[in-house]
């Protein structure tokens, strides 16, 4: 059953009014790591629970209670789950997304305001949250609204799961998830979740694996308050010295990972596995170009994918409490914490990885002989997931990907993480596809995150397309 080309022109003739609907969503700085947005969070879940009313979703606001960020007890973002369609005779298709983003400040690098969606000429829709996970977000609601606006049942029942604290660590919602397995998402009979990218700007994916990742704070202290180097420098242990000394025993300058065991847990990949990667369309100009600059790790493209997707990895993202500013300040910070993370592959999990890192952690600390003081905390994590590819949920994906992009996707492993997907696939026992959107150098995290406009409009096709293959796909289950 092809999706009707009432829908294909709908969706067309209606792309402008769905890229101003992004530019409003866009708008709402809905950053879930900043406790000051998190008003703007709570409004940007109540924008897209009043979006999904109006085409006909039942919704349902769900608190997920109360957390500690930054020292601070802050009530969580509401999730939202929806329904639509209580037909027998359908399957019921899951769909999964994030309302919430990254921060983002002009000062950063932005050429344009991160929350006014800027449309460009060349196609370009940039805005914090384009294409992770606004925009994906919208194409569910785009594809409704056809729906609703012509009267007509959509294909397949559905439910949602929308969030608002993914970029967070997804607090409050594996326990929502078992806990609605066997009442909101009960029949459910796949999910599809579309949060992820192409692995380069050419080819449409569909992607069947994510690494986990553990997100690490290593905090050094002593001095009472910050004081003047020039009075104390040389006199007193410098906890901003000890910290750089630590983090600098993390990771190589070729990624390899310095903490022994967590390299070691994974296996080699054979030389079969490897051909997978070999087959796929990417090369070195594609990283260099998604990364703005000719810094790959390596000019093999296996070793390039490998380590995105096969591997783990070790990124050292900031240090809090250090001096950052313009100028010139001598000071030596009295407490720093260091941040980075570990992206994790199979077999590796956060509980058997962050013993490995904390006694590593503190073993190197010791031997630096210092009167500092180190903890190290988790802050959060999630386990990697693997799914099977050979599965009618990806052969609907197929299909609406060769229907609407007239070629046959890449079937890829993402590095990035999203901790809730393992949660489905486990408490609710059934298949799971990434059906990304956007492009590999949409810049997701990063300074000027697009999505192109072809990428929402004809992704808001194969996102229908999708349940149109689903109901076709009668009796395979
Ligand atoms: C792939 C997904 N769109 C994403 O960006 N996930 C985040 C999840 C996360 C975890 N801690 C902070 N954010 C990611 O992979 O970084
Ligand atoms: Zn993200
Ligand atoms: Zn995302």
């Amino acid at each position: 059953m092809p999706a009707p080309p009432e829908f294909l022109q709908f969706i067309d003739d209606n792309a402008n009014a769905f890229i101003q609907r992004l530019g409003e969503a866009v708008a709402i700085p809905s950053i879930s790591g900043d406790a000051t947005h998190r008003a703007d969070v709570v409004k940007m879940a109540e924008w897209l629970n009043t979006h999904l009313q109006a085409v006909g979703v039942t919704t349902q606001l769900v608190d997920l209670g109360k957390h500690v960020m930054d020292g601070q007890e802050l009530s969580l973002p509401p999730a939202i789950l929806g329904k639509i369609g209580e037909d027998k005779s359908k399957k019921t298709v899951l769909v999964y997304g994030h309302f919430d983003v990254q921060p983002a400040e002009k000062s950063d690098g932005w050429d344009t305001d991160p929350f006014t969606l800027s449309i460009h000429p060349d196609g370009r829709l940039i805005g914090r949250g384009s294409s992770d996970d606004k925009g994906p977000v919208l194409g569910w609601l785009n594809v409704l609204q056809y729906h609703h606006a012509h009267g007509l049942p959509l294909p397949v029942n559905m439910r949602f799961c929308f969030e608002g604290m993914e970029e967070s660590g997804s607090e409050g919602l594996d326990d929502l998830v078992r806990k609605e397995a066997k009442g909101w998402f009960k029949d459910v009979d796949c999910v599809c979740i579309s949060d992820n990218y192409w692995l380069n700007t050419r080819t449409p994916a569909l992607t069947y694996g994510l690494r986990g990742l553990t997100y690490i704070k290593a905090t050094v202290s002593g001095p009472a308050r910050d004081l003047h180097s020039g009075v104390f420098g040389r006199t007193v242990h410098e906890p901003m010295t000890d910290l750089v000394l630590l983090m600098s025993k993390l990771v190589d300058a070729q990624g390899k990972i310095l903490i022994p065991g967590i390299d070691e847990m994974v296996d080699a990949a054979s030389e079969d596995e490897k051909a997978i990667y070999e087959a796929l369309d990417y090369s070195i100009a594609d990283i260099e170009q998604s990364a703005g600059a000719s810094i790959a790790l390596s000019a093999n493209k296996v070793d390039v994918l490998m380590g995105r997707m096969r591997y783990p990895s070790l990124s050292l993202h900031g240090i809090e409490g250090a001096f950052h500013g313009a100028g010139a300040k001598t000071v030596i910070p009295a407490k720093v914490a260091g941040k980075f993370s570990i992206r994790l592959v199979p077999p590796q999990t956060p509980a058997l990885v962050d013993p490995l890192v904390i006694a590593y952690l503190e073993a190197e600390f010791a031997k630096l002989n210092s009167k500092n003081t180190l903890t190290v905390e988790s802050l959060h994590g999630g386990k990697p997931w693997v799914e099977d590819v050979n599965h009618w949920n990806y052969e609907a994906a197929k299909v609406a990907t060769k229907a609407v992009y007239g070629q046959d996707p890449d079937l890829t492993r993402e590095g990035g993480s999203i901790p809730v997907t393992l949660t489905f696939a486990e408490s609710l026992g059934v298949n799971v596809l990434l059906l990304p959107m956007g492009r590999g150098d949409d810049g997701a995290h990063s300074t000027n995150e697009k999505l192109d406009r072809s990428n929402f409009i004809q992704g808001t096709k194969l996102l229908g397309t999708y349940l149109y293959e689903i109901a076709a796909i009668e009796g395979k289950k």
